[in-house]
């Protein structure tokens, strides 16, 4: 029967005066009886299926008056009538109407009602997927315990009646948005705890499953009306909580984000976000309530330059689209990580930077110099790995909060001189800027003047320190091992190269640079730190 029948979107835009004849399959939303001037009752009646809505007036003298007193809303009924208009206004003549067999609605559900743009089954896969990226086990339970809970309802139920995402599967949709914008935005705010944000976007309306009669029109349910979904959703997640033993600290920041998402009191908070993950979910919800208000808005469109009036709003948007040719275009924003090196040896970064080209996750590695350049600090831990954080955090401290900050702290280790110069080999000489290698390499030869060959042992250590946009603090250590020779040869490389000699013969100062990337104690060391880089 699908092609005896008109959407509404076609019948109201017949021409005006053509009268013509035509037949609407469209859900009731709301009835109201009204006095005419004359003293006779009338019936006002709104319809709607997936491409739009209309207000039919239907008086005592017509057949379809009978049928729509038995009415109620979520009714799906066949409506016959004739196109007409009011003053410029659509207002057509009903003849009869005739309510659907179940069968029927079934077969038309999805011309009768609108339905999330993106597809269900792929929402619903995604958002368990974000779930499972929530770091704290019992934080993760509670969500999937709350879920569990009110069932196969929250993937069908719509997210409002108007204001934003008011369709079947709107709340699933609308949970959805929450939750990726959670992921993409956390690194920005480190200071967010990740497992309490992620579970707040995706709980944060789990209320309107209850605060919503969830037949074909939605209407607010009797405990709906009395409560209201931020306290029905708060009890929802409360027992979620309980139920999965969440300690007591992070059942209150979980309830206080369910209880304040709704922004302002005057919204219908109940209390004003006061925890760094509460404002971070009211924020996004705010976002995606007035974007999904938009959306909704550009899509019912008008005549007009701009659309109706949009409560959520407060405003009419403009229906146009900008006069830009360039607007398909994407914007190219790298999806990898951002690394600043936090040192002052050029050496270390062309050479890092040549590695993560190598080898390397998808991320942008920049040196300190983009950022302003490395703070001085005084690098006074007794360990690699303790200088190395220094320097981590020294930079840290300026760096952009999404970025991920490294450090290198190395040097060369002699046996015969105990382990000297070890972690003072820049300082070794005391010459610092650029006499320090040339000093530090005489300094090393008249050390170990009077030792024998067979007796020269040594190796590069080099330490990698990384901190990461959470926080997280991470050291990866490499080493090579070979011996000092008595004289310097080759020119690449920096430090004490030229007097490393490694077991096949040659110095590092005579590898190709490329060549030294492959067998480095620099090199070895980040070839730990990125196999953990592509863990995050
Ligand atoms: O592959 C290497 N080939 C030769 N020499 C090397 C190498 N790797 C470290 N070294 C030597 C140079 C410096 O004498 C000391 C590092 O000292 P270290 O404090 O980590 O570096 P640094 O002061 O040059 O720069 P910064 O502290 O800003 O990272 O070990
Ligand atoms: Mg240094």
């Amino acid at each position: 029967m699908n092609s005896d029948f008109q959407k509404i979107s076609e019948i109201k835009s017949l021409p005006e005066g053509s009268r013509a004849q035509f037949c609407a399959c469209a859900i009731l939303k709301s009835l109201q009886k009204r006095l005419a001037k004359n003293g006779s009752e009338f019936l006002v009646a709104d319809f709607a299926d997936n491409s739009g809505s209309m207000t039919l007036m239907v008086f005592a003298d017509s057949l379809a008056y009978i049928s729509l007193t038995r009415a109620s809303a979520g009714d799906a009924f066949k409506i016959f009538g004739v196109a007409d208009f009011y003053n410029g206004r659509f207002s057509p003549k009903i003849d009869s109407m005739e309510k659907l067999s179940e069968e029927e609605l079934q077969s038309l559900l999805g011309e009768l009602v609108e339905v999330a743009p993106e597809n269900a089954d792929a929402m619903r896969a995604e958002l368990f997927s974000i779930i499972e990226k929530i770091p704290n086990p019992d934080v993760r339970e509670t969500v999937k315990y709350a879920l569990n809970d009110v069932g196969e309802v929250f993937f069908r139920s719509t997210a409002a009646i108007k204001m934003h995402h008011a369709y079947v599967c709107g709340l699933l949709e609308h949970s959805l948005h929450l939750a990726r914008l959670a992921v993409k935005l956390l690194p920005m705010y480190p200071f967010v705890n990740p497992s309490l944000a992620i579970a707040g976007a995706v709980l944060h309306d789990i209320g309107k499953t209850i605060e919503y009669s969830q037949g074909l029109a939605t209407e607010k349910t009797k405990i709906g009306i009395l409560q209201g979904h931020v306290v029905l959703g708060f009890r929802i997640v409360r027992k979620a909580a309980l139920k999965c033993k969440l300690n007591e600290d992070l059942t209150g920041r979980l309830e206080h984000i369910i209880l304040s998402h709704q922004g302002e009191l005057q919204w219908g908070a109940a209390a004003v976000a006061a925890t760094p993950e509460a404002v971070f979910v009211s924020m996004l919800d705010y976002l995606d309530a007035r974007m999904g208000a938009v959306y909704s808005a550009l899509k019912t469109g008008g005549d007009g330059e701009f659309t109706d009036l949009v409560p959520a709003l407060q405003t009419r948007i403009l229906q146009s689209k900008p006069d830009d040719e360039f607007a398909g275009a994407k914007v190219e924003v790298s999806s990898g990580k951002k690394i600043f090196i936090a040192t002052s040896n050029a050496h270390k970064v062309k050479e890092i930077k040549a590695m993560f080209e190598e080898w390397g996750v998808d991320c942008d590695v920049g040196g300190a110099d983009e950022i302003g350049g490395m703070p001085e600090c005084d690098e006074n831990a007794d360990t690699f790995e303790g200088n190395a954080f220094i320097k981590a955090d020294a930079l840290k401290k300026i760096a952009p909060a999404d970025a991920y900050v490294l450090a290198d702290d190395s040097g060369i280790v002699v046996d015969a001189l105990g382990g000297n110069p070890g972690i003072h080999s820049a300082r070794y000489a005391g010459v610092k800027g650029e006499g320090a290698d040339k000093a530090n390499n005489e300094k090393l030869l008249k050390a170990l003047e009077n030792i024998p060959d067979g007796e020269r042992s040594a190796r590069f250590v080099c330490v990698l320190a990384l901190v990461c946009p959470n926080g997280e603090r991470k050291s990866f250590e490499g080493r090579v091992e070979g011996f000092i020779n008595h004289g310097a040869k080759g020119k690449n490389g920096f430090g004490y190269d030229p007097l490393f000699e490694l077991p096949e013969g040659m110095t590092t100062a005579e590898l190709p640079e490329a060549c030294k990337n492959e067998i480095s104690h620099r090199a070895r060391a980040l070839k730990e730190l990125i196999k953990f880089l592509k863990t995050q």
